[in-house]
């Protein structure tokens, strides 16, 4: 078929789905009156997961999973905005990967507050200067983000949801040739992470590697030189348009970051895969086995825990710690709510919610 042919039908099938999402608002729109009227919360992660499944499982056409879901999270986050506008805060710089994960679940559309520290975002929350805040938790080469989980014990804020974004970097440039490069900016974590590369092109040549705070300073940098390049996210190079050399440099292709979504007052209900955090103050973990008989707790109740973190508690001059306990399994389920009354105040449940990592 002709070029012109196909693009009518293509129209053609536009309208359609035009048609369609503007029936789907509208239903959207009265689940908003109805969520408002009874004051529930709008953001629901397990059900957006469920309709993805399903639809997942019904699609018999080209569409992947992730692009079925890269498709209807976007829709979902125009849905929510039509349902209540609501302000989500980030930790910048603006192009940074936590940028870009925020955008991953709230879409392009979303009222975003772009703001320094991890712990600014926490404060957005608390205060209610946004209903959201995205803070990276762990990366899988590099281990977990102390700030955020210290702030998780201190402050009163719960999880509603996790995001997993892989963290692949580009190499950005105004210049098209690479002799023409004399400086990289980047941050120092991301040259270490595309050594590899960075070895391959520029072992012999005369270029000096300049380590700046972020990688979307880095970004900018480079497009205001045209001799300089960046190693930066793909959001850092869209948002100030260099031109993307070489993608996904990075030496190991298994690097991820999870990022949590902080809210206040949010309850998510039982989906078919859930992931609990908790803050576990034992007391007096200088009794032996006191760390045992708490880990048995869940291995007896076939809980599959999956991360424990400690931390210390900074009493006097002891080396005792708390813990960050993550677990398989959702808050109302009979097993955990066993653990959770013979602990007691000793237990700090911080969300149940999908688990995606
Ligand atoms: O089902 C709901 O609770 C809705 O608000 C609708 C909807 C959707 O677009 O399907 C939108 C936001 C929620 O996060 C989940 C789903």
């Amino acid at each position: 078929m002709e070029l012109s042919s196909l693009r009518l039908r293509i129209d053609s099938l536009d309208d359609q789905l035009l048609e369609l999402l503007n029936e789907r608002m509208k239903l959207v729109k009265q689940v908003g009156e109805l969520k408002r009227a009874t004051n529930t919360i709008i953001y629901r992660p397990e059900r957006e997961k469920q309709i993805i499944d399903r639809l997942e499982k019904q699609s018999t056409g080209l569409l992947s999973r992730s692009a079925i879901e890269a498709i209807f999270l976007e829709i979902f986050a125009v849905s929510r905005n039509l349902e209540l506008p609501e302000r989500i805060a980030y930790l910048g710089p603006e192009g940074s990967f936590t940028h870009q994960a925020a955008e991953s679940r709230f879409g392009g559309m979303g009222e975003y507050l772009v703001l320094p520290t991890i712990h600014s975002i926490f404060d957005s929350v608390e205060t209610g200067r946004a209903s959201y805040g995205v803070v990276p938790i762990e990366n899988n080469q590099e281990g977990v983000v102390i700030e955020t989980v210290d702030l998780l014990r201190e402050k009163e804020l719960l999880i509603s949801a996790e995001i997993l974004l892989p963290i692949h970097f580009t190499f950005v440039s105004q210049s098209d040739s690479l002799q023409v490069i004399r400086r990289i900016y980047s941050k120092d974590i991301a040259f270490r992470q595309c050594s590899k590369f960075l070895r391959e092109y520029f072992e012999e040549a005369n270029v000096e590697l300049i380590p700046v705070e972020s990688t979307s300073k880095a970004a900018k940098l480079a497009s205001q030189e045209p001799d300089a390049a960046a190693i930066c996210s793909h959001i850092a190079a869209k948002l100030f348009g260099v031109p993307v050399l070489f993608d996904n440099i990075e030496d190991s292709d298994q690097n991820r970051t999870r990022f949590i979504i902080l809210s206040k007052n949010f309850v998510n209900q039982r989906s078919q895969s859930d992931k609990t955090t908790l803050i576990a103050n034992l007391p007096n973990t200088n009794r032996p086995g006191v760390l045992y008989d708490f880990l048995k707790d869940f291995n007896d109740r076939g809980i599959n825990l999956i991360k424990i973190e400690s931390r210390p508690l900074r009493q006097g001059s002891t080396f005792r710690s708390w813990f960050l306990v993550e677990f398989e399994g959702h808050y109302e389920e009979p097993a955990v709510q066993e653990i959770m009354e013979k602990y007691g105040s000793n237990l700090k449940w911080l969300g149940s919610y999908v688990r995606i990592a």
